[in-house]
């Protein structure tokens, strides 16, 4: 069986190797002509796989290596019988971290604790709900707006769009999606960024068609103390220059980009095509993680419970160093080009669970803080 991946799914060659050959290329170039005969194709975001691709193809498989699934015609794949899997939650636990080390950063340059801070969650799926669990466990106060997900379970005191948008900070994880009851295409337009506060933090992961950039652009120009942390744009990877100089935090979509996520999308669809072929699994990510590069940090009772968070996020992932590599695009020859590339030969970040923090047994309250982080601890 003929496999074609993109390059940029991790351990692809290793962990298909029992089911076939597998020939990786960019995922933005893949084309109809690429296929040949291959009956299993795995992409990441950046190829859209609809029917000019699939066309006449041999193609009996689809899987994403992703959680959003915007890039894909689903119904075309349904009525070619065409099976498919994507990676619900694969880097759901990157992306939480993403939005912490952002609002640590813009609580320690802005001066505010975020403790006095209300945090709106647009969308509290797999993303949403790990953001506001490590919210919860820093004893930041969350509102919750996810009307889908309300019809269908009564699990938070969910509130209404009008009143979402008077937090403090607003963090938006839903998907793309232009049609339907719930369509978030723009969801953020003029009229809505209208209603924030003048200085609200909002922050985008989602994808770059959520808000309504033209208008944000507008909106900044007349409240430049807004802040805007974005990770994802409109139009990637030729992305605005004029909108990443006046975000506050800019990083190239790779909010979810831990090692340990992007392995885990791997498996997952390892998993989903041996299951949709019915071969035995036999690659499991573990025996092909590397060792953390860090995996212990240790705190006396002389710390500050404050600095001990900000030490132990910043020590895993820095969203700052993302932000100033993203910053160099505007020197660049080929900015699309510059973009991805940050993205392609992004370094190995890993997520918080691969770090064990130590803490004298009388950091209790600390101790609850770091493990809601997400972190292992121990008390000695
Ligand atoms: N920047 C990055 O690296 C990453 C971006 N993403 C993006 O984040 C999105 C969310 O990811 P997950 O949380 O894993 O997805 P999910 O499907 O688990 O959760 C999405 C939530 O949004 C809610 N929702 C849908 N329409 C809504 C609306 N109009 N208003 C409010 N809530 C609405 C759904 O009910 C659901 O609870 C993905 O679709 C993807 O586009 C995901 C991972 C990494
Ligand atoms: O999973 C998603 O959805 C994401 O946005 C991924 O982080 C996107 O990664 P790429 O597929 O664009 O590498």
């Amino acid at each position: 069986m003929q496999i074609i991946a993109d390059e940029n799914i991790p351990l692809v060659e290793l962990a298909f190797a029992n089911l076939g050959e597998v020939r990786t290329m960019a995922g933005r170039d893949l084309s109809h002509a690429d296929l040949g005969k291959a009956e299993i194709l795995l992409v990441r975001s950046v190829t859209s796989v609809n029917e000019k691709l699939l066309a006449n193809s041999a193609i009996r498989f689809v899987g994403t290596a992703t959680i959003g699934l915007d890039h894909i015609d689903l119904a075309y794949l349904h009525h070619r019988g065409i099976g498919f899997a994507s990676a619900p939650g694969c880097n759901a636990t990157a992306a939480a971290e993403y939005v912490i080390s952002a609002l640590l950063v813009i609580a320690e340059r802005q001066g505010f604790s975020l403790a006095d801070k209300t945090v709106g969650i647009i969308g509290c799926g797999n993303v949403g709900s790990r953001v506001l669990k490590k919210l919860t466990a820093l004893n930041i106060n969350c509102l919750v707006y996810d009307p889908p997900q309300q019809e269908q379970r009564d699990e938070f005191d969910y509130v209404d769009l009008e009143t979402v948008l008077t937090a403090d900070i607003i963090t938006l994880h839903v998907p793309l999606e232009k049609n339907g009851r719930y369509p978030t295409y723009h969801l953020i337009s003029e009229s809505v960024l209208k209603k924030l506060s003048h200085q609200v933090v909002l922050i985008n992961t989602s994808r770059g068609a959520i808000i309504d950039e033209t208008a944000l652009l507008n909106r900044l120009a007349i409240h430049p103390k807004m802040t805007v942390i974005l990770d994802v744009w409109k139009n990637e990877p030729d992305i605005n220059p004029l909108l990443l100089q006046r975000a506050t935090l800019g990083t190239p979509h790779i909010a979810g980009y831990s090692l340990d996520g992007k392995v885990r999308g791997t498996e997952m669809l390892y998993a989903a095509v041996c299951h949709y072929f019915q071969k035995s699994p036999v690659w499991r990510s573990q025996m092909s993680l590397p060792a953390p590069p860090l995996i212990r940090l240790a705190f006396s009772n002389q710390i500050d419970d404050n600095t001990a968070i900000h030490t132990a996020v910043m020590a895993c992932y820095d969203i700052r160093r993302d932000d100033a590599t993203l910053r160099r695009l505007e020197q660049a020859i080929q900015p699309e080009i510059f973009f991805d590339n940050l993205r392609k030969y992004y370094p190995i970040r890993r997520e918080f669970d691969c770090v064990a923090i130590e803490l004298p047994p009388e950091k209790s309250q600390l101790a609850k803080q770091l493990t809601g982080l997400g972190f292992q601890v121990e008390l000695k």
